[in-house]
């Protein structure tokens, strides 16, 4: 028997990364290929055109799965009844703004999203935040929507996830499918932690670890690590727009192990509500490994972290106390 279809909210839905995430969801890359849906789509009234187009084209590529698409600027409307929400839409740095103004901004829009995505969705909704600062704006939707249960809101850091994967994978020369494990702790910003102490390859001979076959910590140690923090900004340098297609897979990525569950023996990365473990203050979104099941994410526990990894995961928790309290002034 068909499933019924399931209702995906997107922000932002006419910019670059809606553009691309789309057509993504709409083909059965986020939920399943047996998954009918129907696309809600939001964004702003200038934007508004824009999105009557994308929506255009959602309709010309005549996606089985897709079953209906409402486009709106109402976020009332666009948070109807939604069972998963990827939160996109935000207010971009521009020249000579201060951080504290993008985050007023910012802070501002989830908190207004989050009333309306816990009137309107479904109560057991699950949302993703992917509009920077994602860790804090993910956090301002929770303390807003105190309805929707915390386990239930996340950000991403499954693209930082990925840009570690294929970072090993290419200084390797091994197939990015072989590569599992890695971790990213902390904030979606420079100050994360891309941990490989736990990685492994899979080769001809078995699981192997990758700081056994790479062989030069003096590399994982620094340049891995900063490659994998400065990506996003390295991407903006090559395209003059920030990642969107890597950011769009990645975000399909997250929301399709978190519904459909982690392969046996391997974790993912994902920005989730903070229960102290590894000595991580509550009431901070903070990048985790995790694995899933049934819909259910577990933090992945006993992991051992060495001094090294202490001062990193440390480092990145800090900013996230700073900015959870620049948040909450932009807000007072
Ligand atoms: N967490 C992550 O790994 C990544 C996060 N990002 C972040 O994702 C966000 C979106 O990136 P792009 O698509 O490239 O930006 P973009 O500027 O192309 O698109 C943003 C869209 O949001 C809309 N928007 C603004 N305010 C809104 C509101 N109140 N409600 C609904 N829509 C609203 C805009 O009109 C625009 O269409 C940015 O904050 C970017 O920094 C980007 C890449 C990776
Ligand atoms: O900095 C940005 O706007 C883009 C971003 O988050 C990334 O590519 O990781």
């Amino acid at each position: 028997m068909a499933k019924n279809p399931v209702r995906v909210l997107v922000t932002g839905a006419a910019g670059q990364i809606g553009y691309a995430i789309v057509p993504m969801i709409a083909r059965g890359v986020m939920l399943g290929p047996d998954q009918p849906v129907i696309l809600h789509m939001l964004d702003i009234e200038p934007a508004a055109e824009a999105l009557n187009g994308v929506k255009m084209e959602l309709i010309d590529a005549a996606f089985p799965l897709l079953k209906g698409v409402v486009a709106t600027t109402d976020a009332q409307e666009a948070c109807k009844d939604v069972n998963i929400a990827v939160m996109v839409g935000g207010f971009p740095r521009k020249e000579g703004m201060e951080r504290k103004d993008v985050m007023s901004k910012n802070v501002s829009i989830y908190k207004a999203q989050a009333s309306a995505l816990e009137k309107h969705a479904a109560s057991d909704v699950k949302v993703l935040v992917v509009a920077n600062p994602a860790n804090t704006n993910a956090l301002i939707l929770k303390e807003y929507a105190p309805k929707i249960p915390e386990k239930n809101i996340t950000c991403l850091t499954r693209l930082d996830h990925n840009r570690a994967l294929g970072q090993i994978s290419e200084k390797l020369n091994v197939h990015v499918g072989d590569v599992k494990n890695v971790i990213i702790w902390g904030n979606h910003s420079s100050t994360q932690y891309p941990d490989v102490n736990h990685a492994t390859v899979t080769t001809s001979s078995g699981e192997k670890p990758v700081r056994e076959l790479v062989a030069n910590d003096q590399w994982l140690n620094t340049e891995f690590i900063t490659t994998v923090q400065q990506r996003g900004a390295a991407i903006i340098k090559a395209r003059k727009l920030s990642s969107a297609l890597s950011a769009a897979s990645s975000a399909c990525d997250h929301i399709r192990d978190w519904v459909l569950g982690t392969p046996k023996g391997t974790w993912v990365s994902m920005g989730v509500y903070s229960d102290g473990s590894y000595g991580i203050q509550q009431g901070l979104i903070y990048s985790f490994p995790v694995t899933c099941d049934k819909g259910q994410w577990s933090i992945v526990q006993g992991l051992k972290i060495d001094d090294f990894s202490r001062g990193k995961l440390d480092a990145t928790a800090k900013e996230l106390i700073e900015e959870k309290t620049l948040a909450y002034s932009c807000l007072s």
